[in-house]
């Protein structure tokens, strides 16, 4: 990732950040991701009058990209207002590795740091294969 890629990605995620609809917490986010195929998708928080049902930037991110055709990402930016990198939380930290691996690059206040620093030792399909080792969806 060049710096510039970067600053792309940071500057569409503010952009998306500008579209949140945050009108319970008034902290409004965007997010940003670089696709493998060099495509970019975004996404911002979208809250609900039932709080807890509110929806996280990159949780949005990932809906859009999955709807989109979906493939792998590379690289996430997130930002609040004030356009300053955020940290995804811990869910959104599992919604992420899911579709980057633990060498999604994300956006740090310490620079671009692997998923698999900010989640390690995630949970992740081989947990469920070391109990259905054929697959299968019954417990
Ligand atoms: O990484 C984050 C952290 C928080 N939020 C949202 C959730 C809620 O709408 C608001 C305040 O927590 O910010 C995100 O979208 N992404």
């Amino acid at each position: 990732m060049s710096e510039v890629e970067w600053k792309t990605l940071r500057a569409k995620a503010h952009e998306a950040m500008g579209r949140a609809y945050a009108p319970y917490s008034r902290f409004p986010v965007g997010a940003a991701a670089l696709t493998v195929d060099g495509a970019t998708v975004s996404g911002c928080n979208v809250e609900n009058v039932s709080h807890g049902v509110g929806l996280c930037a990159e949780c949005v991110l990932v809906g859009n990209f999955i709807s989109g055709g979906g493939g792998r990402l590379r690289a996430i930016s997130v930002c609040d207002a004030r356009g300053a990198v955020l940290m995804p939380c811990g869910r959104c930290r599992q919604l992420l590795i899911e579709h980057g691996g633990p060498e999604l690059l994300v956006d740090t206040p310490r620079g671009p740091r692997p998923m698999g620093e900010l989640l390690p030792d995630a949970f992740g399909p081989d947990d469920l294969a070391a109990v259905h080792p054929q697959g299968g969806d019954r417990a």
